[in-house]
């Protein structure tokens, strides 16, 4: 008759020491012999296939599975780096985050129409690309210094002024902000952009969304326009906004955060607005007409 298989301690799986036979709180039946099985190998008897067990299971990440340290604290399985963890008893913001987290990215993969030529709306990249190019900093930037330059009148020269400082406070915090939280672009994205800079590889906030959103409060507050065109520049900046998804580059979040940054630079500027009184020294230095 073949011999019942044994334990690490020379018992017979199946049984167990007097005090705990049976008990159900110490899992009696079926369940002790699956404990006393996995015990029978654990301390010390397999020291490496026991470390790989516990690595895969998220109950021994915690560190808290009772058996690894029956009887030996050689058998504790390695405390795994923070990161590795998972997190039993996550908090209510934990769970908002992670869930608007997930629908940020299932929205944004689904609007990504134009995230590559064979997407379904693949025919209208050229156009997205386009609005793209109306949104970049560098036609801002070389268009502003150009009107700057030509520009006879000290009102003039005043809102060309503040214009040109928004720009390069929304470059500057932008990338400061990119820089700081470097938050990957969609993977569907394709990385085709005219004239990036180096921080312009993360995509939290859209670049392209703050300045449409500075730009268009700025417009809207400074020059006088009709009725149409006013609508048409918060038409340009919302549709800016949304083609940033469409085209992949960046996720709904990013650029819902980048219309409120644009918009609050805004006020920024306007608070800070730059005139001969406040800034007497720039003026003195443009004052070539
Ligand atoms: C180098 C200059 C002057 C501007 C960079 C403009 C740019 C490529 C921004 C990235 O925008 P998104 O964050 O919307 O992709």
């Amino acid at each position: 008759m073949q011999s019942p298989r044994r334990n690490a301690e020379g018992r017979p799986l199946g049984t167990c020491d007097p005090s705990s036979s049976g008990s159900p709180a110490h899992g009696g039946g079926s369940r002790f012999e699956f404990q006393s099985l996995l015990s029978s190998r654990m301390p010390g008897a397999d020291p490496t296939s026991a470390r790989l067990r516990a690595s895969e299971s998220p109950v021994h990440r915690r560190g808290s599975f009772p058996l690894a340290g029956a009887g030996s604290s050689q058998a504790l399985p390695p405390q795994l780096p923070e990161e590795d963890r998972i997190d039993l008893n996550p908090s209510f913001l934990d769970i908002a985050l992670r869930s608007l987290l997930a629908i940020d990215l299932w929205l944004s993969k689904k609007l990504g129409v134009c995230a590559g030529e064979s997407s379904s709306w693949g025919s209208m990249r050229p156009l997205m690309k386009l609005l793209e190019i109306s949104g970049h900093g560098i036609p801002w930037l070389l268009g502003t210094l150009y009107c700057l330059s030509r520009s006879d009148s000290w009102a003039g020269r005043e809102v060309l002024m503040n214009l040109l400082f928004a720009l390069l406070l929304d470059l500057l915090l932008v990338s400061l902000i990119k820089g700081l939280v470097r938050r990957r672009r969609p993977a569907h994205n394709q990385m085709d952009m005219f004239f990036t800079i180096s921080v312009d590889k993360y995509s939290f906030p859209s670049g392209h969304t703050t300045r449409a959103a500075l730009v268009s409060r700025f417009i809207l507050n400074h020059l006088v326009l009709a009725i149409p065109l006013r609508v048409l520049v918060v038409l340009w900046a919302f549709i800016l906004g949304l083609s940033r998804v469409m085209l992949g580059r960046h996720n709904v979040t990013d650029v819902a955060f980048g219309f409120f940054l644009g918009y609050m630079q805004y006020s920024i500027v306007d608070y800070c607005w730059l005139s001969p009184r406040t800034a007497p020294v720039l003026f003195v230095l443009w004052n070539q007409p």
